[in-house]
């Protein structure tokens, strides 16, 4: 399986740099869970990451070699990615939109094999999506739509998988099953996987490692345990918590530690 690492990685906008130096690397069969305040970067990390965005200095490396000095095709056989908000603005169905996964790997103008097919139904089927197929891609709800992005990077049968908050519109149900999904293709399979995820309690329920974006880089970095620390969080959320641990799996749970201006406000009404 390939290895995605970073070396000295700067990213960001023109003339704005929003992380520096960034050394990361990513264990095949393994999940780096990437959480951080709101505009700390870590879409802007994950573009990079996924070749969207061409690094302001320094290298993304995949499998050893420049991510920027291999084809957009090779990169593409090897590394999906779904960004925030992944639908498609054609009017194509679930189910060929979910095709459009294997187009990495038979070109644009090959015919689909059995194999392909049976890919994509596979795909539809571990998203619960096998019933919605033919369902038109733009009329679709939030989650919906995120199962059928999640479904398209499964087709594509990626060593690297980039997942930008894949379950921000799910439900507590569709959530677990698509986490425990990408747990099994990392764990199972060999997958390296990189996620970006708000929620503090599922990103150490999930991550095999966390990094924590702020303060123009990587502000924390270490198993949920290490990183997920009372003094660490309050200082780059700027707000005060409390950590205490999951009764069932015993990984870090991160709460509010005082209660909201908002919160005393409703009290008071
Ligand atoms: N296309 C862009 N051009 C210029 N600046 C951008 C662009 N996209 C994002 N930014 C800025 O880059 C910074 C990092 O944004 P980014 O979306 O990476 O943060 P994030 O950690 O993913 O945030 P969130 O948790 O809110 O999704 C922000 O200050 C944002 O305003």
């Amino acid at each position: 399986m390939k290895r995605l690492e970073t070396e000295n990685l700067d990213c960001g906008y023109s003339g704005r740099n929003v992380l520096e130096n960034i050394n990361l690397h990513i264990t095949p069969g393994s999940i780096l869970g990437l959480i951080g305040p709101n505009g700390a970067g870590k879409s802007t990390l994950l573009n990079t990451l996924a070749r969207m965005i061409k690094p302001k200095k320094g290298k993304v490396i995949l499998a050893s070699k420049d991510l920027w000095k291999i084809s957009s095709r090779e990169a593409a056989s090897t590394m999906a990615f779904t960004p925030q908000d992944s639908g498609s603005a054609l009017p194509l169905t679930i189910r060929q939109f979910v095709a459009l996964g294997r187009a990495p790997h038979r070109g644009w103008l090959l015919p689909f094999s059995c194999e392909d097919r049976d890919i994509v139904e596979d795909a539809l089927e571990k998203t619960g999506l096998s019933d919605l197929a033919e369902r038109c891609i733009t009329e679709l709800s939030g989650g919906e739509q995120q199962r059928a992005a999640l479904a398209r990077v499964l087709a594509q049968e990626p060593e690297v998988l980039l997942l930008d908050e894949p379950t921000s519109h799910l439900d507590i149900k569709y959530q677990t099953e698509i986490l425990d999904l990408v747990a099994n293709l990392a764990h199972d399979r060999g997958i390296s996987v990189i996620i970006s995820i708000h929620d503090l309690n599922t990103a150490a329920l999930y991550s095999d490692h966390l990094a924590l974006v702020g303060k123009g880089g990587i502000a924390s970095y270490g198993t949920p345990a290490d990183v997920l620390k009372e003094e660490i969080i309050s200082e780059v959320y700027d707000i005060p918590v409390i950590v205490t641990s999951h009764p069932l799996f015993g990984t870090p749970m991160v709460m509010p530690g005082a209660k909201s201006r908002a919160g005393q406000k409703i009290i008071n009404l």
